[in-house]
């Protein structure tokens, strides 16, 4: 319990900012089997948005998806568990979720730096964990966005609008990731949907909706603007609070 003391620390420092980033399938992108685009709700941009966000800002990128694959692949008890789950396109059982992320919160580097939470909470009880552990963001960003595509040969990333494949012979491999077949989507947008509301609650005072639907400079552009001003705002809060032990 001592760490948590480090993480508040490391929130408090003004030139840290605790963004979370979730990706949002937008109410008017239903599950339709026909239309390939839309039951593949997904964000290219989330990532190449956290790498973006980590270089100008120096925070730690923890992304509950990448921590879970490295579990999977490294053969744990825990990414066995999990395997199962991401498999069915189901949330990952809190008991292992919220511990790994805990952990990863607790590290140094991301009490020296502050961090960036991707896909992370997903659940109203992720998110309550978070409160209960005294891990309060500054900014909750929603990306809303869709159409990304994996080539299963290369990893690339790209976008069926925005980064679209350079050739015939990529479009036509282009898939999902392991996790990422229609079914397993469509429970994945089922879930989603109904833990967004339930987490959006928590946080509604700090959320920036974004459109991720738009070229990725300007994506960032949005989200760069919402986190200077958050880093604005405190650091004003800062000088104030300072001026203030001054007087007294
Ligand atoms: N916060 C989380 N809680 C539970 N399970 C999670 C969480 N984040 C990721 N997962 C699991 O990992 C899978 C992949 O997640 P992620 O890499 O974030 O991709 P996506 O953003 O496309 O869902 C999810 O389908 C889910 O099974």
């Amino acid at each position: 319990m001592a760490c948590l003391g480090c993480l508040s620390f490391a929130a408090a420092k003004p030139a840290a900012a605790n963004p979370l980033l979730r990706r949002h399938c937008p109410g008017n992108s239903e599950v339709r089997a026909s239309e390939d685009y839309d039951i593949r709700c997904s964000c290219i941009w989330k990532g190449t948005q956290c790498e973006l966000i980590k270089d100008k800002y120096g925070l730690v990128h923890i992304a509950a998806g990448d921590l879970l694959r490295a579990e999977v692949a490294a053969g744990t008890e825990n990414g066995k568990q999990a395997k199962y789950y991401m498999e069915k396109g189901m949330l990952v059982p809190d008991e292992i979720v919220v511990n790994m992320v805990k952990e990863r919160l607790l590290q140094p580097d991301v009490e020296e730096n502050g961090w960036l939470l991707d896909g992370y909470p997903r659940s109203l009880s992720q998110a309550a964990a978070l409160e209960n552990l005294g891990i309060h963001p500054e900014l909750f960003i929603l990306l809303d966005s869709c159409g990304r595509r994996l080539d299963p040969v290369t990893g690339k990333i790209y976008h069926l609008k925005y980064s679209p494949p350079e050739n015939e012979e990529i479009a036509a491999r282009l898939t999902q990731r392991f996790d990422d077949t229609e079914e397993k989507v469509k429970l994945r947008l089922q879930t989603h949907h109904q833990n967004v509301e339930a987490v959006l609650g928590v946080y509604e005072n700090i959320i920036v909706k974004i459109n991720g639907n738009a070229p990725k400079g300007q994506v960032f552009s949005e989200i760069d603007a919402a986190l200077s001003e958050v880093l604005d705002k405190k650091s004003k809060e800062s000088s104030s609070s300072m001026a203030a032990s001054v007087v007294h």
